[in-house]
């Protein structure tokens, strides 16, 4: 798909598929894509070129939208009416039939069960939130787009959501979640596609992305040289005095005890030395700053 705006380019080249019974998560910056891509796919937007299909029809075809839910990221429901209202409202607009007693189901599922008969407008930002999920999911969708579901969401229900996520999975539904909560992503989705200016900068399943390793050490008396010496091992991160080197995709056995020998010859307090996998933050990260020494 590719997507302009007057002379900002939304999307250059993206494509990607969300498989059923598959999470598949969408990262990138600010301003990656990411919304304009779910736009297209919901039919709210045309792309310049490129097409989206849904369920194998064209995403604009209301038969093909009837059986998506969608959570937008700024979701704001009638506040004078209650939950179960909103919920029946949504139901009739998808032109779908969900009993009463289904709907009630649906409101307990996102943990609204005792706040049905309660007015929107005096809900907190949370419960619109779940109500929000609700919404998504209350006709029995094949494919679903959560739009930073969780962003309001305290940690019980961010847990909520995750198991929500593997129930959909389990039955067979394609779920779209875009969420800049890396460790959330990191947790339910079985794929990634890393968007950035407009194209996927990285993408496939998290064994995939995470396979290399990454080395955590505790250092003090760090001078310009032994920082020097770090770099030249992986790409590093600091915060303190913790560092973290991403390892190249294959590392030479002598890697790390040779890093060590350095770094003790170079006047470094070596206190803490831990080989671990990089984690979605990290790789991330990399990815978006590689991108960005390449222009
Ligand atoms: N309606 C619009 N009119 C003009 N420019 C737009 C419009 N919608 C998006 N853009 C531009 O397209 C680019 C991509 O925006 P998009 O909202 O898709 O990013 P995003 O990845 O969802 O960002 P965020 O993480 O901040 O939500 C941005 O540069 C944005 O300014």
């Amino acid at each position: 798909m590719r997507k302009r705006y007057r002379r900002q380019t939304a999307l250059a080249d993206v494509s990607f598929t969300v498989g059923r019974g598959e999470v598949l998560g969408l990262l990138g910056p600010n301003g990656a894509g990411k919304t304009t891509a779910i736009k297209i796919l919901l039919g709210l937007v045309r792309p310049d070129a490129g097409e989206a299909l849904l369920l194998g029809r064209p995403a604009r075809d209301p038969a093909a939208r009837a059986r998506v839910g969608y959570l937008p990221e700024l979701f704001r429901y009638q506040p004078w009416l209650t939950a179960q209202e909103v919920l029946d409202l949504h139901v009739k607009l998808a032109r779908a039939t969900v009993p009463v007693p289904s709907q009630k189901e649906c409101l307990a599922t996102v943990g609204l069960a005792d706040r049905a008969g309660d007015r929107v407008g005096g809900f907190s930002k949370g419960m619109q939130q779940r109500l929000g999920l609700a919404v998504a999911l209350v006709a029995g969708p094949d494919l679903v787009v959560l739009d930073e579901p969780t962003s309001a969401l305290d940690p019980l229900g961010r847990a909520d959501v995750r198991d929500l996520l593997l129930a959909l999975k389990e039955r067979g539904v394609a779920v779209l979640l875009n969420s800049h909560l890396i460790g959330e992503v990191e947790r339910v989705c079985d794929r990634v596609v890393i968007l950035d200016k407009g194209r996927v900068a990285a993408a496939g399943t998290l064994p995939e992305l995470l396979g290399r390793r990454s080395l955590h050490l505790r250092l003090d008396g760090v001078s310009p040289t032994a920082s020097a010496r770090l770099a030249a091992a992986g790409v590093v991160t600091s915060a303190g005095d913790q560092f973290t080197v991403a390892l190249p995709a294959d590392p030479a056995e002598s890697l790390i005890p040779d890093l060590v020998s350095d770094l003790v010859g170079l006047g470094v307090r070596v206190h803490a030395v831990e080989p671990a996998r990089i984690t979605l933050e990290e790789r991330l990260l990399d990815i978006l700053r590689a991108s960005t020494e390449d222009r």
